[in-house]
C-alpha cells in the first residue's frame, strides 16, 4: 500500500540536512530522525498549526510523531517503512514550517 520508500543517501542527506539546520530541524541522537519545538501564542495557535500539519499528513500518508503541551508542539519526523529518513520526511518538514507561519 505504502510502496517501497527508499532512506536517503548520504549524498542526499549531505544536501539536505544542512538546510534543514538553519530551519531549526536537529537531528536526534540514537535514532535517524529529526526533530524541532515550536511554540505559539498560545494553545488555540498550536492547535491550528497541528491541524494544518494533520491535513498535509493524510494528503502525503506520512504522519509526524508529535507531543504538545498547551502553545507548545515537539515533532519528531522518521519514516517507519523504512526505519529513518526519507524524502517523505523532508517533504511534510518542509509543510510544516509553512504550516507554522500562516
Ligand atoms: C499503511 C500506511 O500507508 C503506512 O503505515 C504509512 C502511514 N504513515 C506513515 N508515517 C510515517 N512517518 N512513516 C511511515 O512509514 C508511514 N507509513
Amino acid at each position: 500500500m505504502a510502496g517501497k520508500v527508499q532512506a536517503l543517501t548520504e549524498e542526499e542527506r549531505a544536501h539536505i540536512l544542512p538546510l534543514l539546520r538553519n530551519a531549526q530541524w536537529v537531528e536526534v541522537v540514537g535514532r535517524d530522525a529529526i526533530y524541532k519545538e515550536f511554540i505559539f501564542k498560545d494553545f488555540n495557535q498550536a492547535f491550528g498549526f497541528m491541524s494544518r500539519v494533520a491535513l498535509h499528513a493524510e494528503k502525503l500518508n506520512h504522519h509526524p510523531e508529535w507531543f504538545n503541551v498547551y502553545n507548545k508542539v515537539q515533532i519528531t519526523l522518521s519514516t517507519h517503512d523504512c526505519g529513518g529518513l526519507s524524502q517523505r520526511d523532508i517533504s511534510l518538514a518542509t509543510l510544516i514550517d509553512q504550516a507554522s507561519l500562516m
